[in-house]
């Protein structure tokens, strides 16, 4: 995250971080919590890592320094990655990850709503991109987790800012003209997270972007409520 600062404990508690354990446990990616079994994620995050057996999610967590050989983690029995999917400049950047048993859920580790069709023209004026992500385009995982506001920006404004990509219906933007915050590498697969009266829904999925926060370069996000059917279709 670019420009943001350090979140409190509880602050998020449908933000996990997923791990692989591979020669040494890393940080990969983002993701959230919608509900005791299921975690929406971004289908690029597994590129490289199709085995469900090595991937640990991690709830409850602020820092990354809390995780350790000893730290509790969810297992995955599932990847479902989107059949569209094919690179995150094109769209469909939206993956399911099933647990292999139920959560409990605590004051740290809870689920967002997912936003409902009849509100898809909502105008969110709340939304903050979460991560633990670089805080700049050479930098490393950040050992709090970090939040920046970004105020949604119209799939035409956006459209102008990226005229070598098309930005597909089903894509959301967030930024600002003169740039400075903004997600970035460790941050994908998380949410972009909108306030509307008191309740938190997952607008988001933090996907991708021409640089880091750079002037009249927005992030990037997959329009969650575009994919109500399918998410429900999966986990149902
Ligand atoms: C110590 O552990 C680590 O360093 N871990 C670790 C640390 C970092 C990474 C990994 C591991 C690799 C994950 C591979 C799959 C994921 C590959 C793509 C992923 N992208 C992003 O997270 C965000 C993109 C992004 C999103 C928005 Cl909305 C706006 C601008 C964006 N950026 C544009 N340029 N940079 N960001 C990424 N993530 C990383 C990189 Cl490196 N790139």
């Amino acid at each position: 995250i670019i420009g943001g600062t350090d979140s409190s404990p509880g602050e998020w508690p449908w933000q996990v971080s997923l791990h692989v354990k591979l020669s040494r446990r890393r940080h990969l990616c983002g993701g959230s919590i919608i509900s005791n079994q299921w975690i929406l994620t971004a289908a690029h995050c597994f590129v490289s890592v199709q085995n469900p057996n090595i991937w640990r999610v991690y709830a409850g967590v602020l820092k990354q320094s809390e995780i350790n050989e000893d730290t509790p983690f969810f297992r995955v029995e599932e990847i479902i990655i989107h059949p569209q999917y094919n690179s995150a400049q094109t769209g469909y950047d939206i993956a399911l990850l099933k647990l292999d048993k139920a959560m409990n859920f605590t004051d740290l580790q809870l689920p967002i709503c997912l936003p409902s069709k009849e509100e898809a023209s909502m105008l969110y004026t709340d939304c903050w991109v979460i991560g633990w992500g670089y805080r700049k385009e050479r930098g490393r995982v950040e050992d709090i987790l970090q939040k920046v506001t970004v105020p949604l920006m119209s799939k035409e404004e956006c459209q102008a800012r990226y005229r070598k990509r098309r930005i597909d219906d089903k894509e959301i933007c967030a930024g600002y003209d003169e740039g400075g915050k903004d997600a970035c590498k460790g941050d994908s697969g998380g949410p972009l997270s909108c306030r509307h009266e008191e309740v938190w829904y997952l607008v988001g999925i933090t996907s991708w972007g021409e640089g880091c926060a750079r002037p009249r370069q927005p992030g990037v996000y997959t329009k969650v409520v575009e994919f109500s059917d399918w998410i429900l279709e999966k986990t149902t």
